[in-house]
């Protein structure tokens, strides 16, 4: 199974994308890769590269292998969507975001920037009852743009659930409280668009903040990065997440990354999701 082309699996699934964007089923867009990190068993990849070409011919099976994708009309548009270049990278991370979170959680912007991330993520989690962000920068003066961001959007109540840190990812067990459920730790890798783009996010670093993640996460949590891979270090960067994410052992974690096959440049999603207990 391990590497083996779903075709049968694809074929459906370019019928359904194709019915679902008015695509004929011979001229599929893009190319787009969908792998599963297992521990021992190298990859299982499911690889579409034109993938109408498989077959023309729409069917749909109770044993598609990817049903979640299906189940929801949110989840299904903004992926389907950006199967064919439609939606952004970061447009995934958030409905993918939104399928974990629950009102009342917290949840840690590990690279708050301009606070765009920061901000979605505390509609998600604030309700009467809570709901925080923990937002992070190494840049002062990104934590400043993202306070600004929030200023400019929300009430004081509200700005009070998010908690902005001029650190280092890396240390971000020294600002969460003890025994906090962590739901999401989430990365937006790279340098700060519109600002100084000598400094960005390091393997070194982004390693050790996965490995704090990893620890502080509660079950049915989500570590989640956007990783830019067309500046100097980002590939090596790539890799370091991927590696670190590949050796997560598979009882307890699911980690995939979706990733563009003639985009070479363009943004890998990578998420870990930490099993909840059976
Ligand atoms: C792509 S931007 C984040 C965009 C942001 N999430 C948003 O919604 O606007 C990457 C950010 O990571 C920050 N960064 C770089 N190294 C860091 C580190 N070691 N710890 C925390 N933040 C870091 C940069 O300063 C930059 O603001």
């Amino acid at each position: 199974m391990a590497a083996g082309f779903f075709k049968a699996e694809m074929s459906m699934l370019s019928s359904t994308l194709a019915r679902s964007y008015s695509i004929p089923f011979r001229k599929t867009l893009m190319s787009f890769d969908f792998q599963i990190a297992m521990r021992r068993n190298p990859f299982i990849r499911i690889r579409c590269s034109r993938v109408a070409a498989f077959s023309s011919s729409p069917s749909h099976s109770p044993n598609f292998p990817i049903p979640v994708f299906c189940s929801s009309s949110g989840l299904e548009d903004v992926f389907v969507g950006y199967l064919f270049g439609k939606k952004k990278a970061t447009e995934v991370a958030h409905i993918v975001w939104e399928k974990v979170i629950k009102k009342g959680d917290m949840v840690i912007d590990a690279t708050c920037g301009n606070g765009n991330d920061t901000l979605a993520m505390l509609k998600m989690v604030m309700d009467d009852s809570g709901g925080y962000v923990y937002a992070m920068d190494i840049q002062k003066d990104a934590i400043e743009s993202t306070s600004s961001l929030l200023d400019q959007t929300l009430g004081s109540k509200e700005k009070d659930c998010v908690k902005l840190f001029n650190i280092c990812h890396s240390k971000m067990e020294e600002i969460v409280p003890q025994n906090s459920r962590v739901r999401m730790v989430a990365f937006n890798l790279g340098y700060l668009p519109g600002g100084n783009k000598s400094i960005i996010t390091v393997s070194d670093t982004t390693l050790l903040a996965l490995k704090a993640s990893e620890r502080i996460l509660m079950r049915g949590g989500l570590i989640s990065l956007v990783v830019y891979i067309g500046h100097p270090g980002g590939r090596e960067e790539l890799e370091v997440v991927e590696a670190f994410g590949s050796s997560l052992p598979v009882s307890d974690w699911v980690c995939c990354k979706f990733q563009m096959l003639n985009r070479p440049l363009a943004p890998v999603l990578v998420f870990m999701f930490k099993r909840e207990l059976k």
